[in-house]
């Protein structure tokens, strides 16, 4: 197992940080003095490294690669570069490092900082690949004697979804309005959703581009890293607008990322296997090895001014395709994959009540109400109700976190 790496900076060696030295995750940040800025996670720290690189502290191979304060421009510059920054950055801020004295001078206290999207989102692509939760959802929107699709055990099921509705971690999210439609009413009525819900997913960037079809291995190269993700869902105008092209305007209001950036090079000593395949994989979507992560998940749901109940529990590796295996999958058809390209998970439900990663599945429907901590009972979100999702890969002595993913409900728009 891997131990924990040692920094001057004193916060990063606490055992409870998501931020040690061996994780160094990319963000975006302002502060009241400073425009945007692309910045790494030390502990409690940011280190700016758009101050950096325009005070000549950098060795990269192009100007302005920061310059903008989002992540992609770097990106961009391709594996070997991101191998190299990694290792500059695992140096310079390693215990002893004599570049001490000149990157102390860039170091932003988090508590002073604001986060802003860490990357531009290209395109923005959601899969349906964790087995529990399809299983549920099938269950609940069809048949449960055929809950699984007849083509889920052979590809990774998805949706392109709305680039332009990806936010980051602190956006308010406003409550969608819709058409809604129960079964016992003859004709839809427009207005706020009743079931608007959470979906507890990994996202993985695209780091990059492909022109034409690509292995597994391909993909998981072109992988950047993963950001916690949670697809906003209004299950009532899902249940009516679904049929037959799949989930619009139920998943559009926002998709809510964590600040960080974790980089697939952090993660690779968590690295684990997808579960048995219960049907042979056609060829192009064989694994050649470990491409899951071991990484512990759980969400919490915090009423206005109340204590944060823990709804559930679960871990990456409970889903049936790996992000690479999904990315392969996207781009057989020939769909060019660019940088910045954002591909979410899918819901990561676990095999009991307590790992299931929606409220639609943890209410069953909305038939079985929450209790929380308060004493205020939940099916689905309330005005004013504060949703956490947390996760972190375990190693020994430290752990590699992503940081919160954090929105809070406000009440629908008035009615145009
Ligand atoms: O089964 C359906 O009709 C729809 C399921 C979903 O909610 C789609 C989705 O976002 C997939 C996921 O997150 O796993
Ligand atoms: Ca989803
Ligand atoms: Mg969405």
């Amino acid at each position: 197992m891997t131990q924990l790496l040692r920094s001057w900076v004193e916060s990063a060696n606490a055992a409870e940080t998501d931020f040690p030295l061996n994780n160094l995750p990319y963000g975006s940040f302002v502060t009241p003095q400073t425009s945007r800025r692309c910045g790494v996670a030390i502990g409690s720290q940011i280190l700016d490294v758009s101050a950096l690189e325009q005070v000549g502290l950098l060795d990269l191979p192009q100007d302005n690669v920061f310059a903008e304060g989002t992540w992609n421009r770097f990106m961009a510059l391709g594996p070997q570069h991101w191998a190299e920054f990694r290792a500059f950055l695992t140096d310079a801020l390693g215990d002893g490092s004599p570049r001490q004295g000149d990157l102390q001078k860039h170091l932003v206290p988090m508590a002073r900082a604001a986060m802003e999207m860490p990357f531009t989102v290209t395109e923005y692509t959601d899969f349906y690949a964790g087995r529990h939760h399809a299983f549920n959802v099938g269950s609940l929107f069809r048949d449960p004697a055929n809950a699984l699709p007849p083509n889920w055990l052979h590809m990774p099921i998805g949706y392109n979804g709305r680039a332009s509705s990806v936010v980051v971690s602190g956006t308010d999210v406003i409550r969608p309005n819709g058409q809604l439609k129960s079964p016992d009413m003859d004709a839809p009525v427009f207005g706020p959703s009743k079931r608007f819900d959470m979906e507890l997913e990994m996202g993985a960037i695209v780091g990059t581009p492909s022109d034409g079809p690509i292995t597994v291995q391909q993909a998981d190269d072109m992988i950047f890293g993963y950001v916690l993700l949670n697809d906003w869902s209004a299950r009532d105008i899902q249940a009516w607008e679904y049929a037959p092209l799949g989930p619009f305007q139920a998943k559009a209001t926002a998709t809510t990322i964590s600040p960080w950036i974790v980089t697939k090079a952090a993660l690779e000593p968590f690295r684990t296997s997808t579960p048995p395949r219960e049907k042979e994989l056609l060829p192009y979507l064989r694994e050649p090895g470990p491409m899951l992560f071991d990484i512990e998940l759980e969400v919490g749901l915090a009423p206005e001014g109340k204590p944060e109940t823990i709804l559930s529990r679960t871990n990456y590796s409970e889903m049936y395709y790996s992000a690479a295996q999904q990315l392969a999958h996207h781009a057989s058809s020939g769909c060019p994959m660019r940088v910045g390209d954002l591909l979410g998970s899918g819901t990561i439900s676990g095999p009991e009540k307590q790992n299931r990663g929606s409220l639609l599945e943890l209410s069953w429907g909305g038939r079985e109400p929450l209790t929380l901590n308060s004493g205020e009972t939940r099916t689905f979100l309330e005005d004013g109700d504060t949703l956490t999702l947390r996760g972190a890969a375990r190693g020994d002595g430290f752990r590699i976190g992503f940081g919160a993913c954090r929105g809070k409900i406000l009440p629908a728009r008035d009615l145009p």
